[in-house]
C-alpha cells in the first residue's frame, strides 16, 4: 500500500489502488470512500473499488438526518459494524454487490472515519463475508491503517488544490496589474499623465466606457483635464475615425449658441447669408463634446433634449429636421444635481447626460503626479522654445507643494512662463516663487511680490512675457480659458489675415513659428478648424 503512496499525486488511482489490494488481498469487499458534497454537506461515494452505477449514486448520506452507518460514522467518528448486513434495520442500503462471495454467504459491513485532526472528513467502508474466521477487529485494524493513507492522500490533495487556486488568483491579479500598466501607457499616449490613485481610477472609468455609445459626464475643476479624457474617449472608441467636435458652452454667448450647436438655413435671421451646419450635425457618426454644459441656457436644454432623446436636429430656419448619430460626453465644473434643485438645469437632461459619471481629482489630490506632468510639460515647452531648461530640487519641491487651484492648466501656464523666463536654464526656486507670486491671489507660503524678486521687476515680468504672460496676469480661476479663447482668436485671426501663412502669422503676433505651431497643436487649432 505504501508503494501506492509514492505515485504520482492523484488521489483517484491512488485511493482505488488501495481499495482494490483491500479486496485482493483481505476479501473486503465492495470499497468505497465517501466524502461530504462541498455545496450540499450530503456525504457522498466518490471513490470506490467492485460497485457499478446504482451501487455508486445511491450511497449518499444525509448526515444531519444520521442517515446509515456511513452517516452515523460520519457524525459520530466512531467505527461502525454491522456483522449481518441482512437483519440490521439501521443498514439502509441494501449491497446487492455479491461479486466473490458465494450466494448465501451472509455479508458484514464495516465502516471507519477518516479522520483529520480529531474530526472525521470522511468514511472508509467496505464489506466482507460475516462467517470468516478472521475476527473484526483485525480487519477494522486494517481499515483504519487504509483510513489513515487515505486521509494522507485527500489532505495532499486540497492542500495542493488551495495552491493552485492561490497560484491561479496570484496569476489573476498579475494580469489585472498588467492591465493597469497598460491602462496608464495608454492613457499617456494620449497626453494624460499621472499614476496616482486618484487620477487611474477616472482613466479606468474612461477606459470602461470608452467603446460603448454611453453619454459621459466629466466632472472637475477647470484644468483638470476633461477636455483631455473626452479626446481620449472618442480615440478609445469605434468611432474614433469620425469627427470629434467641441463646444464650449461657456465661451459661446448665450444667444448664438443655438446657431451654434444646432446650425441653422440660408435667410433664416439677418445674416444668414448661407446655410451653415451647427456642431451637432458635425459630430454625425462621431463624438460631440460639450464642454460647461451648466453654462447652457434652459431652453437650448430642451432642444438638445429632444435631439438626444430622437436622434433628430433641427436647423433653425429648416422644415424638416435631420437625422444625426452621434455620442455625447459632456463636462462640468458646476454642481449640476444642485443646478437642478434651483430650476437653473432640467432635470431630465441631467438624467440624460449622467449616465457615466466621471469625476476629475483637483491635482493637489493626485500623489506624486505633479512632479511627473511637470518633467513631461517641460520636456514639451523646452522642445517649443528650443531651450533647456531644467527644474532645480527646490522648485520642484515648490511645485509639489503649491495648492493648484487652476489645476493641470495652471501647473503647464507656471512652467511656460518659467521657461521663458529662466536666463540660466536653471529654474529655481526663486522664480517659482516670484512666478505663483503673480499667478493669483492664493497665497503662496513664502511668496514675494513682483517687485521684490532679484533682478525680475513687474515690467520684465510684462516684457519677457509678453507673448505668453501678459494675457495670464488677472486672478481668478476661470481666467485659464478664457486666456485660451482670447489667445486662439488671436492667432485665427492672424492666420485668416495671412490667409494661412504660418511664418506671416508668427510675425504678426511677434512669435517664432516654431512656438506659432506649438501653440496652433495646444489650443487643437488645427482639428477645430471645422468649427
Ligand atoms: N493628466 C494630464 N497630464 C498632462 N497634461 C494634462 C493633464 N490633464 C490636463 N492636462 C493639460 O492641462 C490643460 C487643461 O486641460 P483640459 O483643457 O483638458 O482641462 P479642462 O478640465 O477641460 O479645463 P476647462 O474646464 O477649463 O476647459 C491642457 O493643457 C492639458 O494638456
Amino acid at each position: 500500500m505504501s508503494k501506492l503512496l509514492e505515485k504520482p499525486l492523484d488521489p483517484g488511482h491512488t485511493i482505488q489502488g488501495i481499495l482494490r489490494l483491500l479486496s485482493q488481498l483481505c476479501g473486503l469487499n465492495c470499497g468505497r470512500v465517501s466524502l461530504p458534497n462541498e455545496v450540499t454537506g450530503v456525504v457522498e461515494v466518490k471513490y470506490h473499488y467492485g460497485l457499478w452505477g446504482e451501487d455508486v449514486t445511491r450511497g449518499r448520506y444525509d448526515v444531519g438526518a444520521n442517515e446509515g452507518v456511513t452517516g452515523r460514522v460520519m457524525r459520530t467518528g466512531v467505527t461502525g459494524l454491522v456483522p449481518d448486513v441482512s437483519d440490521d434495520p439501521v443498514f439502509v442500503q441494501r449491497i446487492a454487490e455479491k461479486a466473490g462471495v458465494a450466494s448465501d454467504a451472509r455479508l458484514a459491513f464495516i465502516a471507519v472515519p477518516i479522520m483529520e485532526s480529531g474530526t472525521p472528513i470522511g468514511v472508509l467502508s467496505a464489506q466482507r463475508e460475516a462467517s470468516q474466521d478472521r475476527s473484526f477487529n483485525f480487519d477494522i485494524s486494517l481499515l483504519r491503517v487504509a483510513s489513515a493513507m487515505i486521509g494522507q492522500v485527500l489532505r495532499i490533495d486540497s492542500f495542493v488544490a488551495e495552491q493552485t487556486h492561490n497560484l491561479r488568483q496570484e496569476n489573476q491579479s498579475l494580469k489585472n496589474t498588467l492591465t493597469a500598466g497598460e491602462m496608464v501607457n495608454n492613457s499617456v499616449a494620449h497626453g494624460i499623465i499621472g499614476t496616482s490613485p486618484a487620477l487611474f481610477e477616472a482613466v479606468k472609468q474612461a477606459n470602461q466606457v470608452a467603446d460603448t455609445d454611453a453619454p459621459v459626464l466629466l466632472k472637475g475643476e477647470s484644468g483638470t483635464g476633461k477636455e483631455k479624457f473626452a479626446r481620449m474617449i472618442h480615440q478609445q472608441s469605434s468611432r474614433r475615425e469620425q469627427p470629434f467636435i467641441s463646444i464650449n458652452c461657456s465661451a459661446v454667448p448665450m444667444e448664438l449658441q443655438e446657431a451654434e450647436l444646432f446650425g441653422y438655413r440660408k435667410g433664416s435671421f439677418s445674416g444668414a447669408t448661407a446655410s451653415k451646419a451647427g456642431k451637432v450635425q458635425l459630430a454625425d457618426g462621431g463624438t460631440l463634446f460639450l464642454d460647461e454644459i451648466g453654462d447652457m441656457p434652459l431652453t437650448l436644454q430642451a432642444k438638445l433634449l429632444r435631439t438626444i432623446q430622437e436622434k433628430r436636429v433641427d436647423p433653425i430656419g429648416a422644415t424638416e429636421s435631420e437625422s444625426v448619430d452621434f455620442r455625447l460626453i459632456c463636462a462640468t465644473h458646476a454642481p449640476l444635481a444642485e443646478m437642478v434643485n434651483q430650476g437653473a438645469f432640467r432635470l431630465d437632461l441631467f438624467y440624460r447626460i449622467n449616465v457615466v459619471p466621471i469625476e476629475l481629482p483637483v491635482l493637489r489630490n493626485r500623489d506624486g503626479d505633479i512632479r511627473r506632468i511637470a518633467l513631461h510639460h517641460l520636456n514639451e515647452l523646452n522642445h517649443a522654445y528650443d531651450r533647456n531648461a531644467v527644474l532645480s530640487h527646490d522648485a520642484l519641491a515648490l511645485l509639489e507643494e503649491y495648492a493648484w487651484p487652476g489645476n493641470v492648466r495652471q501647473l503647464v501656464n507656471v512652467l511656460e512662463r518659467a521657461t521663458v523666463m529662466t536666463a540660466s536654464g536653471t529654474i529655481d526656486a526663486g522664480l517659482i516663487r516670484y512666478i505663483l507670486g503673480n499667478e493669483s491671489a492664493v497665497q503662496v507660503p513664502g511668496a514675494v511680490a513682483a517687485d521684490e524678486k532679484d533682478g525680475w521687476s513687474a515690467s520684465d515680468l510684462s516684457q519677457i512675457g509678453e507673448q505668453v504672460a501678459a494675457t495670464r496676469a488677472d486672478s481668478g480661476i476661470r481666467r485659464y480659458e478664457w486666456v485660451r479663447q482670447e489667445e486662439a482668436r488671436a492667432i485665427r485671426d492672424a492666420l485668416a489675415q495671412t490667409s494661412g501663412n504660418r511664418t506671416k502669422a508668427a510675425e504678426m503676433l511677434n512669435l517664432t513659428v516654431r512656438q506659432l505651431r506649438y501653440r496652433i497643436s495646444k489650443l487643437d487649432l488645427d482639428k477645430r478648424a471645422a468649427g
